[in-house]
């Protein structure tokens, strides 16, 4: 009888010194602590297992803390797993990587009765993110630690170290982050003071990413701060590729950390092709544990994509129709209204496949179709994204569009082509848009389309999945309809950006005598309904990253399925010197891209009108 198995993510971090815990009349743990900010969290932690969706009788049902705490003075790790009995037996073991074991057993009438909680007072995080001179880490990565601190989801202890060849005093790195800080959360609080206290706890430590003592330089820095303090390290590499094994090899040889744990924050590309990537792994773990590498693909942190599962599996009316039976196709948008501006000397070698189908598009479309996974555990999802990803068919020339961008003037403004760009190739034919048709040959999605586009410098920047229906049968209204079926058919549409929202498409009668059918939308916009700001996708994941949560990272045989798909291609496209199609800046993209849908007899459904209700 193991009851309900509660995931617990154990509370310990923002304690101030001892954390007491009792049971309470409920056979649930309950934690006594003061938060970092002063608060009691005791009868929040009580609150949180008290939440309704909790029901003993349901064993797989599981709860994560920080995502139900009301309140931003929690800053929590080491996931650990709950064990509640029906007869009140309550035991937990955390289990984590940074030397911090919390053990209890508890019962309804003694209480604790055996108990250890490392309230990790004397550990320490230290964040050094490799790049900090670039683009990326000022843009995101520095914006959303300080967002984390701002939310109290730092660790008590931590110390941000930004590493790169640059040369820079610790004050002009922080001149250089302050520009790029801003309090969205609350404006009334002292939001000076914090960026203050945040930028107190930034460094820089200038060296090169393949010197072994610059490294060793590094770690007596860090060794400073961290002040004798168990230290756990987070490496977050925001580098080009051809400089990671190097800052992997360095870093673990000598910069990790000797008692607390080491990860490494990799970001794409993960190599060219299947091939590279395998190497890249390979190399990696030479220095690295699969457990250490935690792969970004800061699309699975966008709110709607997390939020792809919960709409799914915890919805009864969508779970029943998520199949070849009702769903006629499914269709991954991704467009962006401006081009590779900056980033063409990167995005020539790649181009956008690599850059943003096999990895942010195909992400989307394995939680989209993968089958229930046992758990929300990481390994669990994980292992079913693996599984519906090699279910797929490798795609084939025939099934793909490509085009590439060209110059365009447009009331008087002339918009470069990507080949006007200085780091880009005169003759480069690398797509800048591509349309794709797949599928995957299971029992659940046999014969769907799933249809990718993706394109820069296009009208408008976008990022949607939509989800077609098929046509009711012997439909009662199709007069009323006319010809056009398709546009009288459902479509589910959830909106990644901007103006994050989810909507239905259905057929309504227009009020009154006669019999006018309408076609309108069940619209849920984000902005209306919560006034909350939604967090940057890269908040999320740096703290999944501290916390040791891997979830939302991509395992390594996620990336090699992942490849088997678009390898082929990307290895044809290239051989066969396939001219992209050129396409105005600015335009809707290729005309290729409408035959290809209409090939599997699909309507793109940003193409057209939108009902009214669907804008923001
Ligand atoms: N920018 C973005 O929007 C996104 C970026 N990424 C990925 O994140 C990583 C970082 O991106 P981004 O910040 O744009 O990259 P940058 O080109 O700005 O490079 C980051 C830093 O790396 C160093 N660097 C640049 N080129 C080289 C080189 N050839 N050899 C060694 N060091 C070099 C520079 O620091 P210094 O000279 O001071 O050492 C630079 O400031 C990349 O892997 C990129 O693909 C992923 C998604 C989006
Ligand atoms: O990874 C990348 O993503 C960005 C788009 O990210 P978004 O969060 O702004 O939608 C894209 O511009 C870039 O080319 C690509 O490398």
């Amino acid at each position: 009888r193991s009851g309900l198995r509660l995931r617990l993510r154990a509370m310990a971090l923002p304690c101030s010194n001892a954390a007491t815990a009792t049971a309470t009349s409920d056979p649930f743990l309950y934690a006594k602590g003061i938060t970092r900010k002063g608060a009691e969290f005791g009868s929040l932690a009580a609150a949180a297992v008290r939440f309704p969706s909790v029901r003993f009788s349901n064993p797989s049902c599981r709860v994560s803390f920080r995502r139900r705490m009301p309140e931003r003075t929690f800053a929590l790790f080491a996931p650990s797993d709950m064990v509640v009995s029906e007869d009140g037996l309550a035991t937990t073991v955390a289990k984590d990587s940074s030397n911090i074991l919390k053990f209890y057993k508890i019962t309804q009438n003694e209480g604790i009765n055996e108990m250890a909680i490392d309230v990790s007072r004397e550990s320490t995080v230290s964040i050094t993110v490799v790049g900090a001179s670039g683009d990326l880490a000022k843009k995101k990565i520095f914006p959303a630690l300080f967002a984390l601190y701002y939310e109290g989801c730092l660790p008590k202890h931590f110390t941000i170290y930004g590493y790169a060849r640059s040369k820079m005093t610790t004050e002009q790195l922080r001149t250089t982050v302050c520009q790029t800080l801003t309090c969205r959360i609350d404006q009334s609080e002292s939001c000076g003071e914090i960026i203050e206290e945040f930028l107190d706890r930034c460094f820089y430590h200038s060296g090169h990413y393949n010197v072994e003592e610059d490294f060793a330089e590094l770690d007596k820095a860090l060794q400073q701060q961290e002040g004798g303090r168990v230290a756990n390290r987070l490496f977050y590499l925001s580098i080009p590729p051809d400089v990671f094994v190097d800052v992997v090899r360095c870093a673990s040889k000598c910069a990790s950390s000797l008692k607390g744990w080491m990860r490494m924050i990799v970001e794409k590309p993960f190599g060219r092709d299947l091939e590279s990537s395998a190497e890249l792994t390979r190399d990696l773990k030479q220095y690295l544990s699969e457990e250490q590498i935690f792969r970004i693909d800061h699309y699975l942190g966008k709110e709607l994509v997390e939020d792809l599962s919960v709409l799914r599996f915890s919805n009864l009316i969508f779970e029943p129709l998520w199949s070849r039976q009702y769903i006629r196709n499914v269709q991954i948008l991704f467009s962006e209204d401006f081009g590779t501006e900056g980033r063409g000397g990167y995005f020539d070698n790649y181009g956008i496949i690599r850059d943003i189908m096999q990895n942010h598009l195909l992400q989307i479309l394995a939680l989209f179709a993968m089958e229930p996974p046992v758990s929300m555990n990481a390994e669990d999802i994980r292992n079913e994204k693996v599984k519906v990803l090699r279910s797929m068919r490798p795609l084939q020339l025939e099934d793909v569009v490509v085009g590439q961008y060209k110059s365009h003037v447009k009331g008087g403004i002339k918009y470069p082509g990507y080949t006007d760009d200085k780091t880009v190739p005169s003759n480069s034919i690398t797509p800048t848009f591509a349309a794709a048709a797949l599928f995957i040959d299971n029992a659940r999605w046999d014969g769907v389309p799933f249809l990718m586009k993706a394109g820069k410098a296009l009208h408008n920047r976008r990022a949607e999945v939509r989800v077609q229906f098929r046509h009711v049968p012997g439909n009662l209204f199709k007069r009323s309809f006319g010809m056009d079926l398709d546009q009288a058919t459902n479509e589910l549409v959830i909106r990644v950006q901007p103006d994050e929202a989810i909507y239905l498409k259905i057929n309504n009668k227009v009020p009154g005598l006669g019999m006018r059918l309408d076609h309108i939308n069940l619209n849920l916009l984000y902005a209306d309904r919560y006034s909350r700001e939604i967090p940057d996708a890269y908040e999320r994941l740096l703290l999944d990253a501290i916390e040791g949560e891997r979830r939302l990272f991509i395992r390594s045989d996620e990336l090699d399925a992942a490849w088997s798909i678009f390898t082929p291609l990307l290895k044809a496209l290239e051989v066969r010197r396939v001219a992209p199609e050129l396409y105005p800046y600015g335009s809707r993209g290729p005309t290729g891209a409408h035959y290809l849908a209409a090939k599997y007899h699909v309507r793109w459904g940003d193409v057209g009108s939108e009902p009214q209700n669907a804008q923001a």
